[in-house]
């Protein structure tokens, strides 16, 4: 019989991951061992309470409320309990301690992942966090390794399920956005606190690590331009449905030229958009995730599956403990992270972009000519334009714009809505995904 040694992997937390996480490792430990080379010996499971109820029935005697204690003589401590303080603190303990990381903390590694790196580098330990963005789908390991020898371009992506089922419902029953809130809240995607989801910042954290990677470049959580979809309303996504789009959330990462100075820069941003139907990503129903990356020699690629629950994040951690433990057995620092390009995160006033505007205007002679001088003083292009009159003397106009800077498409916007002959701006949303 092979004798094989030994890896100590401390977990810390046992929620809806981490339960399930200990419970595939209990229940598949022999095959783990068998395609490792080594045998992976959970030693404790930190938690807040012992006597919790659990998603997994585990061993009482692997828990204990002290973290740090568990912490030291483990090989990997993999860190599943979320949130900053003392997620921070003990994962930096660990990696002091000699321990190799895995963690799907995105809130995390958004605020503090440069000083987590950069410690893991110094003593040459791993860092990993599949499970951080996009929950099962492999993404990461694809954008480090896989991708590692192309060049990305752009990412699009649908991060945020919770989001992601709010606007399919959306679309697919016309409910308000209330609605569909009660909806995923009574469903269980959304939490009793939506805010990190509806408000963008749970999306904003997931592209600042996607960015960061993508680029060669660390990317801090403030400089992405973030708008949530609390503003989505059931008229824009009906009229976008019959305009043959769909609105999603997106993470949008983009390789381009600052405007002003011809410099290579990048732009991470997240906010609704409207992607046309035959986008790859419009299909993304349901509380699924998809990352669409563009790259210069591979093309268009799709990511697509299940972005979070406890049992598939939980494969995204066991993938990146059974890398991890496959490298102490052949030995060798771990991947360190790449930021040599530190390229310049552009404000959003210098990205690209095309709009679709609605207006409320009075539908009397010259309206048309007033709305055209606008978009033309600001050099904004019109691409169409589409007129549909009420029976109350006026008229709702869905103008589509060419690309133009951001700065541009928002001063048109500013000047519309002083223009005597616009009755209201009724909805402006961006167009991302053009096929
Ligand atoms: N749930 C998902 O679908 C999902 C998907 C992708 C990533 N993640 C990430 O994985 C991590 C874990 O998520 P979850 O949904 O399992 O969380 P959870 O709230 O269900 O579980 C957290 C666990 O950590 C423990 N814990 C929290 N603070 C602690 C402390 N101070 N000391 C000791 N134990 C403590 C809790 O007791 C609990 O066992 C988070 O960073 C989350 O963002 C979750
Ligand atoms: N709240 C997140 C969970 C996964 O990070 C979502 O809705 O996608
Ligand atoms: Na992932």
């Amino acid at each position: 019989m092979i004798e094989y040694r030994s890896i100590r992997v401390a977990l810390l937390g046992a929620g809806s991951v981490g339960s399930q996480v200990a419970r595939l490792l209990l229940e598949h430990g022999d095959e783990l061992t068998a395609r490792i080379g080594a045998r992976i010996e959970l030693v404790g499971i930190a938690v807040r309470d012992v006597d919790a109820k659990r998603d997994a029935d585990l061993p009482r005697e692997l828990f204990t409320t002290d973290a740090p204690r568990l912490i030291l003589g483990a090989d990997i401590v993999i860190e599943l309990m979320g949130g900053i303080e003392p997620a921070r603190t003990l994962v930096l303990q660990a990696i002091a301690s000699g321990a190799d990381v895995v963690t799907g903390n995105k809130a995390l590694l958004a605020a503090h992942g440069a000083e987590l790196f950069a410690a893991a580098e110094q003593v040459g330990a791993q860092l990993s966090y599949e499970a951080a963005v996009a929950g099962a789908i492999p993404i990461i390991r694809p954008l480090r390794e896989s991708l590692a020898g192309d060049r990305i371009e752009r990412i699009l992506g649908i991060v945020n399920g919770t989001t992601n089922y709010i606007l399919d419902r959306m679309d697919t029953t016309g409910a308000s956005l209330e609605d569909a809130l009660a909806t995923a809240t009574e469903l269980g995607y959304a939490e009793a606190d939506p805010t990190a989801d509806i408000g963008g910042y749970d999306a904003a954290q997931k592209a600042t690590i996607l960015a960061s990677l993508a680029f060669h470049t660390s990317v801090p959580v403030e400089s992405v331009h973030r708008e949530g979809i609390t503003g989505v309303t059931a008229a824009q996504v009906e009229s976008a449905r019959r305009a043959g789009y769909v609105v999603k959330l997106l993470a949008i990462c983009e390789r381009l030229a600052d405007p002003e100075s011809g410099e290579a820069g990048i732009s991470v941003r997240v906010y609704p958009a409207l992607v046309p139907r035959e986008h790859p990503l419009a299909a993304v129903r349901g509380a699924n995730n998809a990352v669409f990356v563009e790259a210069s020699a591979a093309g268009p690629l799709m990511f697509y599956g299940a972005g979070a629950g406890g049992v598939p994040t939980a494969s995204a951690v066991l993938g990146d403990l059974v890398a991890i433990a496959r490298r102490h057995v052949v030995g060798g620092p771990g991947t360190s992270e790449s930021t040599h390009a530190d390229l310049a995160v552009l404000p959003i006033g210098r990205i690209t972009t095309s709009y679709s505007i609605t207006l409320e205007v009075s539908d009397e002679p010259g309206v048309l000519a007033a709305i055209a001088h606008v978009f033309a003083d600001h050099g904004v292009s019109v691409e169409t334009m589409q007129q549909t009159v009420a029976e109350s003397g006026t008229a709702t106009l869905v103008i589509g714009t060419h690309q133009a800077t951001e700065q541009a498409l928002a001063d048109t916007v500013a000047t519309l809505a002083d223009t005597p002959v616009v009755v209201s701006v009724a909805s402006v949303l961006r167009v991302e995904g053009a096929v």
